[in-house]
């Protein structure tokens, strides 16, 4: 009650207050609704920031403005750590790895020692294994439409494929490890990976029995019955961890002999630090954890909805392989065979519908941060207090919970234009004004978050985009199924496609997939 009363009061900022439950405040709504819906929807009644209730009265805000998200994040970055639950949640899944860290002493070491794996020509250097995967991938669609299709075409699940293929190129190009997702031979690891998102959507949707898919179920396991367990805490992770330890040990050998894995830009940055810095064993595998989770699901649901984009608007498809197949053309012309990044420059319209999809339909549509002292707030626009006021700066006080809203801010109207609720690519191709407040790593949208705790593999995660896109544009053409008009966008781990009536199924998004006829 001492706390309440002397705390800088945010009584002043409007929002949908009185729609708040006493005990989960507007937490439902902001949770269970389709990703971003209640964001969007509050944005457009009370503007950039937005007060809603958390647990037992508590003030919460939600943030789309983007001086106010460029101070947090940039600016200010670690005097606004993670909530201290999402951390915890951070460190049952994965570790004391990245994305649980925190502060200077920790995180900024870790971060340190991973970062140089992560630059520039270091997420170049993958495109031929990107390449090369999404190859197979489309190889494999290829057989499937000649020996089970009809008329050239048949409808491919895009949840199913597409989360296996990222999975083998995230394997192979960060640990040298073969998932053998696109193949039969698909281990134990591979199972609990492709199956985690179904697993967290089944607990979203409370259908718990999913749980008998083998999973990392240290993080689940506490919340579900033991009757509902089909396997016990820990028995998928135990033989995950043997196998990610395996996997450590090999790449160490071969660093100490200077073979293959004295490439493993993690395990020579590691070495190279001083002890003190080094980090330890469970830290090394906690961060193996972390960059399958944080690599794989976003990029392939960033597919997903890409190919969902792509399938609504058949001119945009068209066009985009148009000038895949005259990059094409242009690469035999001069005796290539395989893209490279620099090639790309020569594609603009693809790199439109990257970032396009990529504003459109961040994989993460919210991050959470909380104030680590009072603080003030810059605000792009001047914001209408519910007293009559206008607020021109926010002070805020120390433990403010704040629920950073990456699709609100992507798709504000201040930043990105009145059409910025439209998926449009030609908006990439305009001349910038050049008056924007930056705050993203790339293009300046929030997809990859901002600061000192951005994405570290959106250069990764773009070269592989980009990788795919030509592949699957390239050799195929998508539609829509019927099923596919239905689409939610569903929150759980990430952003991801269900069918509306038949979330309790999973993730999915079926389309008919056609091998295009080059030349037509
Ligand atoms: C389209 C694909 C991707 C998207 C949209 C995405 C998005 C994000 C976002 C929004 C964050 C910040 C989360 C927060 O602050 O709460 C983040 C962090 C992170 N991402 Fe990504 N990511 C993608 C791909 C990747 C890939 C391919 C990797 C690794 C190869 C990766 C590794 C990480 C790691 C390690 C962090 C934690 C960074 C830190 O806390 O210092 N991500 N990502």
């Amino acid at each position: 009650a001492y706390w309440r009363i002397t705390k800088i009061s945010l009584s002043c900022i409007r929002g949908p207050i009185t729609d708040a439950s006493l005990l989960l405040g507007n937490l439902p709504e902001l949770y269970q609704s389709d990703a971003a819906a209640a964001d969007l929807k509050w944005q457009k009644t009370y503007g950039d920031v937005v007060r809603i209730k958390g647990i037992l009265g508590e003030d919460r805000l939600l943030i789309t403005d983007a001086k106010a998200l460029q101070y947090i994040y940039q600016t200010s970055g670690y005097h606004w750590p993670k909530m201290w639950e999402r951390r915890e949640l951070s460190r049952l899944v994965t570790g004391p790895g990245l994305t649980w860290a925190d502060g200077i002493d920790v995180h900024k070491r870790q971060r340190k020692i991973m970062l140089p794996g992560f630059g520039t020509p270091e997420s170049r250097a993958f495109l031929p294994v990107f390449l090369g995967t999404a190859n197979k991938l489309a190889e494999k669609w290829k057989d499937m439409i000649s020996t089970s299709g009809t008329d050239g075409s048949m409808v491919v699940s895009m949840t199913y494929w597409l989360s296996r293929a990222t999975l083998d190129a995230i394997g192979e190009a960060a640990f040298g490890y073969q998932f053998g997702g696109l193949d039969d031979d698909k281990n134990e690891l591979a199972n609990a990976y492709t199956t985690l998102l179904d697993i967290w959507l089944a607990f979203i949707v409370g259908h718990l029995h999913y749980f008998h898919l083998g999973t990392p179920t240290c993080m689940v396991a506490p919340f579900v019955p033991a009757e509902e367990r089909k396997v016990t805490p820990r028995e998928g992770d135990g033989e995950n961890w043997q196998q990610r330890g395996k996997v450590l040990d090999r790449r160490e050998d071969e660093r100490a002999n200077g073979g293959k894995g004295g490439k493993d830009v993690m395990m020579q940055s590691n070495a190279a630090e001083n002890e003190k810095g080094r980090m330890s064993m469970p830290e090394m595998l906690a961060q193996m954890r972390t960059i399958m989770l944080a690599g794989h699901e976003t990029t392939a649901n960033t597919l997903n909805w890409t190919l969902f984009e792509l399938c609504k608007q058949p001119h945009i498809q068209n066009k985009l392989r148009a000038e895949i197949w005259d990059a094409e053309a242009m690469l035999r012309a001069n005796g290539r065979t395989q893209f490279e990044v620099s090639d790309f420059e020569d594609m603009p319209y693809m790199t439109a519908v990257v970032r396009e999809a990529l504003r459109f339909h961040p994989a993460l549509h919210h991050a959470y941060r909380q104030a680590g002292r009072d603080d003030v707030l810059p605000l792009s626009t001047p914001l209408q207090a519910s007293n009559g006021t206008v607020v021109i700066e926010l002070p805020v006080p120390k433990g403010l919970k704040v629920v950073a809203s990456i699709t609100g801010y992507n798709r504000n109207k201040l930043v990105f234009g009145e059409d910025a609720d439209v998926f449009n690519p030609d908006r990439w191709l305009r001349p910038s004004d050049g008056k924007q407040t930056i705050v993203g790593v790339y293009a300046n949208v929030m997809t990859f978050a901002a600061g000192v705790r951005s994405c570290i593999g959106w250069r990764f995660a773009l070269c592989e985009l980009h990788a795919f896109i030509i592949e699957l544009i390239s050799n195929f053409e998508f539609e829509l199924t019927p099923e596919a008009e239905h689409i939610r966008r569903h929150p759980c781990l990430v952003v991801a496609p269900t069918i509306e009536g038949r979330e309790k199924e999973g993730a999915q998004l079926p389309l008919r997939v056609r091998i295009a006829i080059k030349g037509e």
